[in-house]
């Protein structure tokens, strides 16, 4: 199956290239007091990833790298006043402290599985490029096969995507998972470091509990209960640099998602990673296009924010075809189950 490039005009992957990164640069710039050597790095990185090299290359490894070279630009990783600097926290704790934590309603199992599906909508990188409008629909909605294989699993996982408002939405729907009568152990699949503008580490991860134990009432006993689950090796937690690899999941090395009985996979990058970064057709079955995970149940959680899309019906992409960017714009989702 032909991978998805971004040389061609018009295309979501040629508007990240062209128009959202230029926006970003300019955001990261002024937020921070960098010296002239980090402004000519930056300049440099992306007068270079608007040559053909990058262009013509896969867009998911070349974004990928992309991430990582832009982290190269500040001195992330030497010796230095930049090393370890999150360059994307000023944007993540804006989001974060936007988040409406008082009075949370509770939530029914389903609502905790959509609320962390359409918690995706926040990634400030999309943001950067388009309005993100109400949601509206599921394309694929297999949220009854997702809470009982979940609600019947020993282990899960959960692949994080963004900070903030996305990671709170997670946190809700693991702190009901781990609730009585629910699953032994959760491990949450962070980034090792900053990634695609609003990819979680575990610094948002603790940005998290304590915004939800400083708001009180129910956010703060969602808070002391992730605490508790943490210390008693029920709620676990992974970095491995595979999170942040330019590849697929399908090149994954064997372990690196132990014994889970059920996986779920947040947001788009995830699902990119999860089916292929490919022309595939939309009627493709999302089973056929997974990595072997060996035995293991798999639940995307996506909203639909760049071109790849399997396992939806003919005539629901027929009825949408009038919506022009559906598949790009962030106001559709998708829930996708696979039982081994
Ligand atoms: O993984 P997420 O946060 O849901 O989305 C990441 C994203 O904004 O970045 C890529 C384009 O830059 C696309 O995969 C998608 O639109």
């Amino acid at each position: 199956m032909e991978p998805i490039l971004s040389n061609v005009p018009g295309s979501l992957a040629w508007h990240v290239w062209h128009e959202r990164h230029p926006v970003l640069f300019a955001r990261i710039k002024e937020a921070h007091p960098f010296p002239p050597e980090i402004h000519t790095a930056l300049d440099g990185l992306l007068a270079e990833t608007l040559t053909p090299p990058w262009l013509d290359a896969p867009f998911l490894s070349a974004e990928s790298t992309f991430y990582r070279r832009l982290l190269d630009a500040i001195g992330y990783f030497s010796p230095g006043p930049w090393a370890g600097f999150d360059l994307f926290a000023f944007l993540k704790d804006a989001d974060l402290a936007s988040a409406p934590l008082h009075d949370l309603p509770e939530l029914t199992p389903a609502e905790h599985l959509i609320a962390s599906l359409w918690g995706n909508q926040a990634d400030l990188g999309f943001q950067l490029g388009i309005a993100v409008g109400p949601a509206a629909h599921l394309v694929a909605d297999d949220t009854d096969d997702a809470l009982s294989v979940l609600t019947g699993a020993a282990r899960v996982g959960l692949v994080a995507d963004n900070a903030g408002k996305e990671l709170l939405a997670d946190l809700g729907l693991i702190d009901f998972l781990l609730g009585p009568g629910g699953v032994g152990a959760v491990t949450l699949y962070l980034k090792p470091h900053p990634y695609y503008v609003s990819d979680a580490t575990t610094t948002d991860l603790v940005k998290c509990l304590r915004a939800l134990a400083g708001a009180g009432g129910r956010a703060a006993g969602t808070a002391d209960r992730l605490h508790a689950a943490a210390a008693a090796g029920r709620l676990l937690i992974d970095t491995d640099p595979f999170f942040c690899a330019p590849l697929p999941f399908h090149e994954a090395p064997p372990d690196l998602f132990g014994r889970a009985d059920v996986l779920i996979f947040k947001g788009d990058l995830n699902y990119r990673r999860l089916v292929g970064d490919n022309h595939w057709p939309t009627s493709t079955p999302f089973a056929s296009t997974l990595p072997a995970f060996d035995g293991t149940a798999v639940v995307a959680l996506r909203t639909l924010k760049s071109d790849v899309l399997v396992g939806v019906d003919d005539a629901v992409v027929a009825a949408l075809a009038d919506q022009g960017d559906w598949r790009t714009n962030g106001r559709y989702g998708s829930v996708q189950v696979f039982i081994p």
